[in-house]
């Protein structure tokens, strides 16, 4: 029997552009079967700590995610359920209490950090691109959005990135380019990679 949803992969650092490409993907297809699930929609519920411990969480560690929750969901996906994905907060560094119900699509763009760094969860893709941004350049950009959208301060952003989003980036994040089918530079605008993403996502969709 022919698979029915492909699952396409979108890896790369904090801020390296991975929403903006799949984003733009989703506005320029304007098509029903493609859709967008996050990584970050799956942290682990943190019901249970306070708002101080919350801010201790190392979220650049795989051990923050839900892995196991996604693979059963993007599993299901392949099998042809709609699955219940989890809503996350960032001012609160925790999920909410709703879901939002994600239907098999012939194409689910995933976009996230930790995408490719497990065995476990690359394999579960049918294409796997990285966007290999250059660092100070996504700090630059991360600052900017977590303080316009993610309700931050510049002390916690700089204090949080020398902690752990740089060191965890050079732990499993950059270690993980070499499992990508394609690398992708210049962020989330690179006109000529959205435009072959586009070409090739229509020829998925064409087939089915
Ligand atoms: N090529 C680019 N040029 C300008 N701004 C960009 C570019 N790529 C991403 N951005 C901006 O940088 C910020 C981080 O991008 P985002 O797509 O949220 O990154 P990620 O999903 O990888 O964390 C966003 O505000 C986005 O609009
Ligand atoms: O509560 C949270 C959860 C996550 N983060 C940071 O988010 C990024 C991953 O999201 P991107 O959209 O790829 O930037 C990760 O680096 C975490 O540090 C957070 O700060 N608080």
């Amino acid at each position: 029997m022919a698979q029915n949803t492909i699952l396409v992969g979108i890896a790369g650092a904090s801020a390296s552009g991975k929403s903006l490409l799949a984003q733009t993907l989703i506005k320029e297809l304007q098509s029903e079967q493609v859709c967008v699930i996050s990584e970050d929609s799956y942290y682990k519920d943190q019901s249970h700590l306070t708002m101080e411990e919350r801010t201790k969480t190392n979220y650049d560690h795989p051990d923050s995610l839900d892995h196991e929750l996604m693979i059963k969901h993007m599993q299901e996906l392949k099998l042809g359920t709609t699955v219940p994905v989890p809503v996350y907060d960032y001012s609160i560094h925790n999920r909410r209490s709703e879901t939002r119900a994600v239907k098999p699509t012939r194409v689910v763009l995933i976009e996230g950090i930790l995408l490719l760094a497990s065995p476990a969860v690359r394999n579960e893709f049918d294409l796997k691109f990285y966007m290999d941004t250059p660092l100070d350049i996504c700090l630059l950009r991360r600052l900017q959005r977590d303080i316009i959208s993610r309700g931050r301060d510049m002390d916690s952003v700089l204090k949080q990135y020398q902690e752990t989003v740089r060191p965890m980036f050079m732990q499993f994040i950059e270690p993980s380019r070499q499992y990508a089918d394609l690398i992708i530079p210049h962020g989330g605008r690179n006109r000529i990679a959205i435009d072959l993403i586009k070409t090739k996502i229509r020829s998925l969709i064409e087939k089915h």
